[in-house]
């Protein structure tokens, strides 16, 4: 039997800050059932494809009605028919019906939905894991990043950086890696505990403590680490993401009382790295400073990883501006800022030829849908950073690898991690 699209059909439905967003089934001809959802972002990069919604006073203007009758009236029509299997043109037929290099009109969020559920229905009639069916043979665990401490847009913290992540930088196989992040996760629980400092999560299960700084917050890490039984730098290892496109304003840097300059701001990361054993910085600079992505990468990018997010917003144009002017050295990838699976997979496809790493990453207002730990795997995309072990929606991308790593067996070792200089820090 020839396997075609049958149905398509879209609903609203929330994700985990209680915003509404879609999710949408796509069944085939031989009754092999795709669903899919899609995440959203709080601190977006202003050069996202566009997430259509409904405005009005209904679900505080968030709805995504107009969205879900975009899938279930033109996008169905055109599906009907199709073959799931050429994903590159499923998704060039969905950029062609919207017509907008934004994918205003039908909605990046719309189209999203379809390209994931299209690829889960592919998989699912061929019988296979969908991490089987998008990477082949060739599949790797990714090193997980947590957040445990939040800030920024994702809590009321006070704290300006948004995510303090930890990765396992001193093991091997997935699950004693995520089992010795898990645990310094909750000794810097009773930690903040002991200090009398909050214990609520934010957005993406990180604590959101009032502290004093972001330097009190690495402390307080590495508190957690060595507590724990393992060496900063060695076993486990700091990465942050300031997100510094939310306080760039005016040319400068709104950071912890202060107005710095982007030369400041570089300083300031020199220092912290020469401190603490961070390994990877994520949009250290904001979207709206380009230049000063060159000397940051000149003068940090052998040390540490440099990873662009809003600055490159998953766009393989943008991104090739970007390679072109020698800025970064790793990706943030996020299916929803582009808003197919074949652009996603483009730019992952570039940033290799480049040298770049690349970072497969959930958005802080996420689903139950787990369709980026497969991916991640199928990519080969070495990292992936999803939250902390405390909501449900981000413990599920978990399972999901350790799911992955059983049935691909004890010798899949996760990505080793290419920036070695910081670790085993002599401060330590
Ligand atoms: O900045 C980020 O990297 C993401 C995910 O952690 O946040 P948001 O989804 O709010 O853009
Ligand atoms: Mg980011």
């Amino acid at each position: 039997m020839q396997k075609k699209i049958e149905s398509v059909k879209a609903r609203e439905i929330f994700d985990s800050r209680g915003n509404p967003t879609i999710e949408v089934d796509v069944q085939l001809n031989d009754g092999a059932l795709g669903r899919a959802s899609v995440p959203s972002g709080a601190s977006t990069g202003d050069r996202e494809v566009v997430e259509l919604r409904d405005g009005g006073s209904r679900l505080r203007g968030k709805g995504v009605l107009k969205a879900v009758n975009n899938v279930n009236g033109p996008i169905r029509k055109k599906m009907i028919g199709e073959s799931p299997y050429d994903q590159h043109h499923i998704d060039q037929l969905l950029i062609e019906l919207d017509g907008t290099p934004t994918k205003k009109n039908l909605g990046a969020n719309a189209i999203l939905g379809v390209s994931l559920a299209v690829c889960r229905a592919a998989a699912l009639t061929e019988r296979m894991p969908l991490y089987r069916y998008l990477g082949g043979v060739d599949c790797e665990l990714p090193r997980p990043f947590f957040n445990v401490i939040n800030g920024g847009k994702h809590a009321d913290s006070g704290i300006d950086i948004q995510e303090f992540l930890i990765t396992p930088i001193g093991f091997d196989h997935f699950r004693e890696g995520l089992e010795s992040i898990d645990n310094t996760y909750h000794k810097l629980k009773s930690i903040l505990a002991d200090k009398a400092l909050v214990t609520s999560v934010g957005d993406e299960g990180g604590f959101a403590p009032h502290l004093g700084s972001s330097e009190e917050a690495i402390e307080t890490l590495i508190e957690a680490i060595t507590k724990s039984g393992y060496q900063p730098g060695k076993d486990i290892a700091i990465a942050i993401d300031p997100a510094s496109s939310e306080f760039y304003k005016n040319g400068t840097y709104h950071f912890e009382g202060k107005q710095l300059s982007s030369e400041e701001m570089i300083r300031y990361y020199q220092q912290l790295i020469q401190k603490y054993p961070i390994i990877s910085i994520e949009d250290g600079l904001s979207e709206h400073d380009w230049e000063s992505w060159v000397p940051l990468t000149k003068q940090l990018g052998k040390k540490v990883q440099l990873i662009g997010d809003d600055i490159f917003v998953t766009n393989p144009a943008i991104f090739s501006e970007g390679i072109k002017k020698g800025i970064a050295n790793s990706i943030l990838i996020k299916l929803n800022q582009i808003g197919t699976i074949s652009e996603t997979i483009e730019t992952i496809k570039k940033a290799r030829r480049a040298g770049y790493t690349t970072m497969i990453s959930h958005r802080s207002g996420e689903t139950e849908d787990t369709f980026i730990a497969d991916f991640a795997v199928a990519m080969g995309a070495g990292q992936i950073k999803t939250g902390a072990m405390a909501r449900t929606e981000r413990v599920s991308k978990y399972n999901q690898f350790l799911r992955i790593e059983e049935e691909l067996g004890q010798d899949t070792i996760m990505t080793p991690f290419p920036f070695k200089e910081n670790l085993s820090h002599p401060s330590l």
